[in-house]
């Protein structure tokens, strides 16, 4: 059997975009085009690896107030509904699209809070749907932040649980919960993610430093590959991306393409380079398939993407440069 993908989402968003000329702050504007969809990480991953053929489900924590608009956005794309309803409405983000400039300011709400007890008991209900979801094989994908009252903990905990259970991961959530995760998970190299990509906000919280130049990236990568991660992404936006393995560390130029959202182009990222491994493409290959998604991703409203066949197409024209 084909392995399988399960995203888990601990803080789902819905996003709510709007168009704007020109934003200007303390200026009261016209939108000029709106858009409200099921998002956050762990969605709109699903959502590319389901366009790309992935049997993919959805894990982790929803509210049940408002879950409507992903129980149609499952639906529409054959993503299975694995989520655990909690108390409490999902959170609704808000992007503003400066339409003149091509750029996305969001503005995120910190999702559901989380008491010691309601923790305790959301985290058992979710060890019982993985268990009964994650076979040996499966990749599974930790992403997104972590709603108040959770801590990298929790992600711990996830990460030994589903390696025990043979699963792969990959994890893509903020910089400090990534170095929390990672010094925790420290001397057990079977729970560590095989995939990570952060961008360089998320890098340089994660190193604890700024990374102003290419090169600080490429040395802040080879660290996180140091401490047992084999393939590392770092997204740098329009300026290409610098990859990190034990063989080497290279960068790559991503062409500059019309952009209608920035959001979610590094989750198209994560999306396309998971596939490309699950297949077993070799890192390279996978993550210019996923630099490839997020270009196709930034000119679009939706997360979903392509056919391979498209994408590698694209791909084909990107290079990657080895570092010195
Ligand atoms: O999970 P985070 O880091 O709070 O970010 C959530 C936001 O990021 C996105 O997942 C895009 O990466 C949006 O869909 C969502 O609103």
């Amino acid at each position: 059997m084909s392995p399988r993908a399960c995203t888990v989402s601990l803080n789902p968003a819905i996003d709510r975009t709007l168009w704007v000329d020109r934003l200007a702050p303390g200026h009261t504007h016209l939108a000029t085009g709106e858009h409200r969809q099921a998002g956050g990480k762990g969605f709109n991953v699903a959502a590319g690896l389901a366009s790309l053929g992935v049997p993919v489900a959805m894990c982790g924590w929803l509210g049940r107030e408002n879950a409507g608009v992903f129980e149609a956005a499952f639906q529409a794309r054959g993503i299975a509904d694995a989520m655990d309803r909690v108390s409490g409405h999902v959170r609704e983000n808000l992007q503003l699209t400066d339409t003149a400039r091509q750029q996305t300011t969001s503005v995120d709400l910190p999702g559901i809070a989380f008491d010691p007890a309601t923790l305790a008991a959301a985290e058992q209900q979710l060890d019982r749907t993985l268990a009964a979801r994650v076979a040996p094989g499966d990749w599974c994908l930790l992403t997104g932040s972590l709603p108040p009252g959770v801590d990298a903990g929790t992600l711990e905990r996830l990460s030994r649980s589903l390696s025990a259970a043979g699963a792969r991961l990959v994890v893509d959530t903020g910089g400090e919960a990534l170095a929390d995760l990672l010094r925790r998970l420290a001397g057990t190299p079977r729970a560590m993610p095989v995939f990570v990509k952060p961008n360089r906000d998320e890098l340089e919280a994660l190193c604890g430093r700024s990374l102003p130049t290419v090169p600080d990236v490429v040395a802040a990568a080879r660290g996180v590959v140091a401490q047992g991660v084999p393939h590392v992404l770092v997204s740098l936006g329009a300026d290409g991306a610098v990859l990190a393995t034990a063989a080497g560390t290279w960068t790559c130029a991503v062409p500059a393409v019309p952009i209608c959202t920035t959001v979610g182009a590094g989750d198209a990222v994560v999306a396309g380079t998971t596939a490309g491994l699950m297949a077993g493409l070799p890192f390279d290959a996978a993550a210019r398939r996923g630099l490839a998604c997020a270009a196709w991703r930034i000119q679009r409203r939706t997360p979903d993407l392509p056919p391979r066949d498209t994408l590698d197409a694209d791909a084909a024209a990107y290079r990657l440069i080895p570092s010195p």
